[in-house]
């Protein structure tokens, strides 16, 4: 069953100096429990394409459908996660009290949600951090926050703008595992944006290729299921991994030749 589809989505923006064609036609079809990752040169348009997904800008033209409905602002606040590269939780405010927040904003929170919150950091090691502040805590520990920020509010689709590139490489690939199995074990559905090749292959089902600005599908690679099928971290040693990371490798190479 498909979650998302979009339809033809252009995006330009114009400013008083130019105009700029960041998205031309993009047209994918994300299944339900799928996990897709966007990779493509450097402003291309990947960050764009998830805003727009967000329902945080309007495409120039193109529809989007979010289940069987067309997108539109409230149903993607009520319905779409996102996790960020920063995981912009408030310093004066406790994780819990940043946590209910999230669910009080989406108009998801009850003494049920705040419990399945509380429950959530508890599986991720941080049931002793509620009442600390995000100052206490390590960044890959308040990127674990933000994941559960994500998951407390049970969106349909988990939107996740590299958020693994400010951590240090080791945190990065511990944090990977974590959102991969727990993304897994809910069937949740992902789309990933990220600068990191081996990152989209390890993580998932099938990486899309945007080609230089504006961004267009270039190509869509499906990563062979057994890759990644014990964990991201143990893709990397899979000789089929290699293979695809040529592949995409390629691929980008040639567009720098080309640009
Ligand atoms: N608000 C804006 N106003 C004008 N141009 C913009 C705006 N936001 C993005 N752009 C332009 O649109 C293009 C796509 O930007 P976007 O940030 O989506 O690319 P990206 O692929 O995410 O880039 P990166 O990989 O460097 O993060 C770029 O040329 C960028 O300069």
């Amino acid at each position: 069953m498909s979650i998302l589809q979009l339809h033809k989505i252009s995006m330009g923006y114009v400013t008083k100096k130019e105009a700029t064609l960041a998205l031309d036609s993009i047209s994918l079809t994300v299944q339900d429990g799928e996990f897709v990752s966007v990779l493509g040169p450097s402003g291309c348009g990947k960050t764009t394409l998830l805003s727009i997904i967000a329902g945080l800008l309007s495409p120039t033209s193109g529809r989007i459908t979010l289940g069987d409905q067309e997108l539109n602002e409230k149903q993607a606040r009520a319905n779409i996660g996102y996790m960020l590269q920063q995981d912009y939780l408030f310093p004066w405010r406790t994780i819990e009290d940043n946590l209910t927040l999230g669910q009080k904003i989406r108009g998801h929170y009850s003494t049920e949600s705040r419990r399945m919150a509380i429950d959530w950091l508890e599986k991720i090691g941080l049931g002793d951090k509620k009442d600390l502040f995000p100052n206490q805590l390590s960044g890959g520990m308040r990127q674990r926050v933000a994941l559960v920020r994500m998951l407390a509010t049970n969106p349909t689709l988990m939107l996740l703008d590299e958020p693994f590139s400010a951590l240090d490489y080791q945190t990065k690939l511990k944090l990977e595992d974590l959102v991969f199995h727990t993304l897994k074990s809910e069937q949740k559905t992902a789309v990933l944006v990220t600068h990191d090749i081996g990152e989209a292959i390890a993580m998932s089902d099938r990486v899309i290729l945007l080609s230089p600005r504006p961004g267009r599908i270039h190509r869509i690679f499906n990563i062979p299921s057994e890759i990644a099928i014990s964990s991201p971290f143990q893709a990397r040693a899979h000789p089929q991994f290699n293979e695809q990371f040529q592949q995409i490798w390629k691929e980008m190479e040639n567009f720098e030749a080309t640009t």
